[in-house]
């Protein structure tokens, strides 16, 4: 088991890695500060719910804790404003207070709705994450919390911090082949954007990782979480640095949107983007290598590498218009120049982007 922190202040949190931790998250929560006075909301989804939702709830229960539970329909579709309203009106009639929190047992869909729930009830509650997928030992830490509009991804959020990331590495052991992937694709981001060494690790330990080998997941997870919390303990609110962690993420959030949310898995949409970003820093003067190494990476990991040619450049140009990234009418990206570093780059021309979204669909140059 290994305890990271996420350093800020007096909102500094722990993120708590191992294995059987479930079955303790009573005396967890109670470090942390939740008390057992006031109700607290378990959301989950319908694929979670069956796997993990009665041993968590057992758990707390034992240790005096009242909870109440809500159940989404998995999938990224559940990340709306509609659902969202489902969450609050569960958290009405269950009793929440200012006291209580509300706790997310699932993948980053579950945390990030959980998330903005808990950050938006009564302007704010305590929120507990409980990750059960590889993705989210990004999604999890950083607080970054929000739903979809289906114009963009991510666009009705806030900045919420959990008091606690509880990540029992045994409920990954369930996970389809595709999510295991999927998760794969933010853990080798993590090397990419910050440490050449930890990128090359992905890849020669590929095998491991898709088999779910419990040492070289740990390894990996807590590595990933490591680069995770770094960043956003110094720069929490996305001023500057942390914009790095959002490689890949200007065409891929472009593809879930335009392909409709949940058709591309989101770690899938990412990998595509990360091409993309590679591309960018080859036109930019970064050595041919990155792009290829970047694509031998993805593959090790069972990731796709090229935009399939029925998703129209124009709507992928258009829906790129919304990332957050850009700003005062320029387009900025995340660029690497090597395996392991990254720059922002500010007033990237849109015909660059064009072409390179084109030369997506046919893969590899
Ligand atoms: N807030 C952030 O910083 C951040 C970072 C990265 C991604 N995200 C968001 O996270 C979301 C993707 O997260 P995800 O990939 O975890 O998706 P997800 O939450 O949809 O989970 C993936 C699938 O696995 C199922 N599942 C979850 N745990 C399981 C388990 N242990 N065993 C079997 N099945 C299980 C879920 O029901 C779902 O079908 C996207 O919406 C993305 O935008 C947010
Ligand atoms: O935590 C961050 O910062 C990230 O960019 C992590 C991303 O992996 C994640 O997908 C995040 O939700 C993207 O945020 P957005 O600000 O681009 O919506
Ligand atoms: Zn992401």
């Amino acid at each position: 088991m290994g305890t990271l922190t996420v350093d800020l202040g007096e909102r500094s949190y722990p993120i708590i890695i191992g294995r059987g931790l479930l079955s303790q998250a009573g005396s967890h929560l109670k470090k942390c500060g939740i008390r057992t006075g006031s109700p607290h909301l378990i959301i989950t989804d319908s694929n979670t719910a069956p796997l993990y939702l009665e041993k968590l709830q057992s758990a707390l229960e034992s240790e005096g804790f009242q909870i109440v539970t809500a159940i989404v329909p998995a999938g990224e579709q559940s990340k709306s404003l509609a659902v969202y309203e489902e969450m609050m009106t569960r958290a009405i009639t269950g009793g929440l207070d200012r006291k209580s929190a509300v706790i997310a047992l699932g993948g980053g869909v579950v945390g990030d709705l959980a998330g903005f729930v808990s950050a938006t009830y009564m302007r704010g509650t305590y929120f507990v994450q409980v990750p059960t997928t590889i993705l989210a030992h990004d999604s999890s830490v950083g607080g970054k919390v929000a739903v979809n509009h289906p114009l963009a991804k991510n666009m009705i959020g806030a900045f919420h911090q959990p008091v606690l990331v509880l990540y029992d590495v045994d409920t990954l052991q369930t996970l389809p082949d595709r999510e295991v992937s999927a998760g794969l694709s933010e853990m080798v981001k993590h090397g990419l954007i910050w440490d050449e060494s930890f990128a090359h690790w992905c890849r020669d330990h590929a095998a491991e990782l898709l088999a779910l080998q419990p040492e070289a997941l740990e390894y990996g997870l807590e590595k990933g979480c490591a680069v995770k919390a770094e960043v956003v303990s110094r720069d929490e609110r996305e001023n500057d640095l942390r914009a790095i962690l959002n490689l890949g993420h200007t065409i891929g959030h472009a593809i879930e949107a335009i392909a409709g949310y949940g058709e591309f898995l989101h770690g899938e949409a990412i990998a595509i983007g990360m091409v993309g970003s590679a591309k960018l820093g080859v036109r930019l003067g970064a050595d041919p290598s990155l792009e290829t190494e970047t694509v031998s990476m993805l593959k090790a990991l069972r990731l796709p590498t090229v935009l399939p040619g029925h998703l129209s450049t124009d709507d992928i140009m258009s829906a790129m218009s919304h990332d957050k990234k850009f700003t005062e009418g320029q387009m900025n990206f995340v660029v690497p120049k090597a395996i392991g570093s990254v720059e922002f780059v500010r007033g990237i021309s849109s015909d660059m982007v064009r072409d390179i979204v084109d030369e997506l669909k046919k893969g590899e140059a």
